[in-house]
């Protein structure tokens, strides 16, 4: 079960609080607690105990557990150390700690272990950073819905079902006597259809998932003066933003956090987009915005309601953009309705009063739809690395179905080994040495 060595590290956050843990696994546990309590410890019991550096000295009082393996965390033999939350007595108990043979952890590297262990599998690894991390109850809830192993079942049906369907083409294969339609055989091509079926579902939560984990990022983009500052003050509900009747009033980026029903979206206000200006700082400013433009999930486009030549700026402005809401602003000067308005270029328009909110409930509504939360009842979170596994084999379940294919049974066969092998990436059920230390190196210290 065990690594060999033995790992330290604080497990709690840096900042003081109540109480803090360091967390430690490995071979030498029961010896390093022995020492430490002067005398044996009970299995998954709190000992009080006053913790003493090699002259005596006392570091802390506190808590001392003991989890035999195979039963912890990590699989191995751990133990914690819980102290008062001072960073203080917590670095100077790691200290002691590899003083007595222990060795600072790397990041990740518990959950790590408890991966090597079998205790989790690589995508419910990858929970627990993302339940961590979590900005919102929308992500939390879906982090741990897969810390909980949901996404992970599901790949694994879809790899038990690519799996029967191989066994089923390659003892196909082995008749060679037989000259098969490896499509028209009604088992393989229905088998197959329904696999493919069943991976382009997953495929379409996975990314939904994703975008849970990933987070909502919207930029407000718009014409000088058009009241970007003034919908994001709304949106926030407070004055954050400088509003002012001069165009040109916001020049620097302006990045703030907003929350509706547990969903957080990050959103971005900045300088007004013209063709051209004299102005050295200005012209910085548009830059930026540009800039920023680039990196954005969505754009709010922010227009005076009527204004043909503001709409136009925007279009070319906001051509190729992944998504993007229009919003038509100052409804109370055009008399224009406000609300979700119908338009003949099928994309999402609102007209609405950023100095009187009236109109701000749908955008709130969109806003919310397009962060996931709509897709609430069961999501999981996801990764684009599990994205980009589950598209990959995707691919090779539909170049399997390729008719060219229909006769040469170990063609399709490779196209389904592989599927099986991209699938594998997202549990890790099939590792690569450099995957693992590329996920586990961004986890946190003590995780
Ligand atoms: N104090 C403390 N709190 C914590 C953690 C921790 O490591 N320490 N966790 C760290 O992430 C989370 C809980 N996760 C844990 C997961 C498994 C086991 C564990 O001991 N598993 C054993 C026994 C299970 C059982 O008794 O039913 C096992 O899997 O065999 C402990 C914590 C959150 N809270
Ligand atoms: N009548 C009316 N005025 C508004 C509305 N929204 C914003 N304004 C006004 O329009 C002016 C410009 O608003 P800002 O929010 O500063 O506009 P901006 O797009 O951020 O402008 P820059 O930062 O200069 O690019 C201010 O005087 C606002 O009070 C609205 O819905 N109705
Ligand atoms: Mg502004």
């Amino acid at each position: 079960m065990s690594r060999g060595d033995t790992i330290a590290a604080v497990a709690s956050g840096a900042a003081p609080a109540g109480v803090g843990i360091v967390r430690v696994s490995g071979p030498a546990v029961p010896g390093l607690a022995a020492r430490l309590l002067g005398r044996p410890p009970r299995p998954r019991h709190a000992h009080y105990l006053t913790l003493r550096d090699d002259a005596g000295e006392p570091i802390d009082q506190g808590l001392l557990l003991f989890f035999p393996a195979p039963h912890s965390f990590t699989g191995e033999d751990v133990m914690e150390l819980q102290v008062h939350g001072s960073p203080v007595v917590l670095n100077t108990l790691v200290h002691h700690l590899v003083g007595l043979g222990a060795r600072h952890a790397r990041p990740g590297e518990f959950s790590e272990r408890a991966f090597l262990n079998n205790k989790l599998d690589l995508a419910q690894a990858e929970a627990v950073a993302d339940l961590i991390t979590a900005g919102s109850e929308l992500q939390a809830r879906a982090a741990l819905r897969s810390l909980q192993g949901a996404f992970s079942r599901r790949v694994d049906d879809l790899v038990e079902a690519v799996t029967r369907l191989r066994i089923h083409v390659e003892a196909a294969i082995d008749f060679p006597e037989e000259e098969i339609d490896f499509l028209a055989d009604p088992v393989i091509g229905e088998r197959l259809a329904a696999v493919t079926d069943q991976a382009r579902a997953l495929l379409g939560e996975t990314r939904r998932g994703a975008r849970i984990t990933r987070g909502l990022h919207a930029v407000i983009l718009g014409p000088p003066n058009a009241g970007k500052s003034s919908l994001l003050n709304a949106l926030l509900g407070d004055e954050r933003a400088i509003v002012t009747e001069q165009a040109g009033t916001t020049r620097d980026l302006l990045h703030e956090r907003l929350r509706i029903d547990g969903v957080e979206i990050g959103l971005v206000d900045t300088a007004g987009l013209r063709e051209d200006s004299e102005d050295a700082i200005e012209r910085e400013g548009m830059r930026r915005a540009r800039q920023q433009r680039a990196q954005a999930d969505l754009l709010l486009l922010v227009l005076p309601d009527g204004d043909g030549a503001a709409e136009a700026l925007l279009r070319e402005e906001s051509a190729g953009a992944a998504r993007r809401i229009w919003i038509h602003n100052k409804i109370d000067l055009s008399g224009g309705p406000a609300g979700r308005r119908d338009a003949a270029d099928g994309e999402l328009h609102v007209g609405l009063c950023a100095r009187s909110g009236q109109g701000l409930d749908t955008l709130h509504r969109l806003l919310r739809e397009l962060a996931g939360a709509s897709t609430e009842g069961g999501a999981f979170s996801a990764r684009e690395r599990h994205v980009e596994a589950l598209a990959a084999a995707l691919a090779h379940l539909e170049a399997a179905a390729d008719p060219s294919l229909a006769g040469a049974g170990e063609l399709m066969a490779e196209e389904l080994r592989q599927a099986q092998q991209r699938l594998g990436e997202i549990t890790g059920a099939f590792d690569a040495d450099a995957l693992l230390g590329r996920i586990f190196s961004e986890f946190c210290i003590g995780k």
